[in-house]
């Protein structure tokens, strides 16, 4: 009988990042819009677990769309969207919409908030959705979200007494509440004023990098492009060059 005792794996030091991104890779994508029209053709893009990447181009390159596509809001007519090996444009509705949950934190431009709502229940709205054994956790990852965003404890306000930066952050704090892998946001900065903007940009790449999240931001702001790991270039519905930073 061996007498020494088993190698046992060594805890990750205080403070260390979490790797639960996924990995995306496109092969083929193509998608064209009403009239034939090629909105996106992108042979082939690989984004690494746990990358923080801006995708950058002029109004109109197809960005949004983009985001729309790797978050399973649009079906693309062609290629493949791997996301750590799960194709989304694959799925039918119901896996994708329960993949999407799962797995993927969205900001839009607007935070789409429920005016009525406190900021804590506007942040912790995925539990509506969420198997009850569930509820507790996003509740607590919302307020601790929020918290981390400088909002607590005003967190019990309606939404429609807070500022546009508030309500900004408010929206981040929902998508992360869910704890997702991926997290997709749509010009998160556009509304905001440079200070405000600032402060954002530096909170979504710390928390997503804190939590060893994919995070893909569509976005003309400097700060962002300076904070995040790679800046990748659209222009019409192409990717024009890729930078690593
Ligand atoms: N279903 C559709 N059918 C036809 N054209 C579409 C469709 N959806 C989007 N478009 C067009 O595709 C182009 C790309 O739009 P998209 O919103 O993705 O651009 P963007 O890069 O996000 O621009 P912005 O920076 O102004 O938000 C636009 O010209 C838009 O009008």
């Amino acid at each position: 009988m061996p007498t020494e005792p088993l190698p046992r794996p060594a805890c990750p030091p205080d403070g260390a990042v979490t790797q639960r991104g996924l990995a995306l890779q496109i092969e083929g994508l193509r998608l064209c819009g009403e009239g034939g029209r090629q909105l996106l053709q992108i042979p082939r893009l690989q984004i690494a677990a746990g990358a923080a990447v801006v995708l950058r181009g002029p109004s109109g390159a197809g960005k949004s769309t983009l985001l729309h596509v790797l978050a399973g809001l649009i079906t693309p007519q062609a290629g493949r969207v791997l996301w750590g090996g799960t194709d989304i444009a694959a799925l039918r509705d119901g896996p994708r919409a329960a993949f999407r949950r799962a797995t993927i934190g969205l900001v839009f431009q607007d935070p789409l908030l429920f005016e009525e709502l406190s900021a804590q229940d506007n942040a912790a709205l995925t539990a509506l959705y969420a198997p009850a054994a569930a509820r507790a956790e996003i509740a607590a990852r919302a307020e601790a979200a929020l918290a981390r965003l400088g909002l607590s404890p005003a967190g019990r306000r309606a939404a429609a007494s807070y500022s546009g930066g508030e309500r900004q952050r408010i929206a981040v704090a929902r998508a992360l509440a869910g704890d997702p892998a991926v997290l997709l946001a749509d010009e998160p900065t556009a509304s905001l004023d440079r200070a405000n903007a600032d402060r954002l940009s530096a909170d979504l790449i710390a928390l997503a990098r804190q939590r060893g999240q994919t995070l893909i931001v569509a976005s003309h702001d400097p700060a962002l492009m300076a904070l995040a790991g790679r800046v990748i270039d659209l222009r019409d519905g192409e990717i024009a060059e890729a930078q690593h930073g």
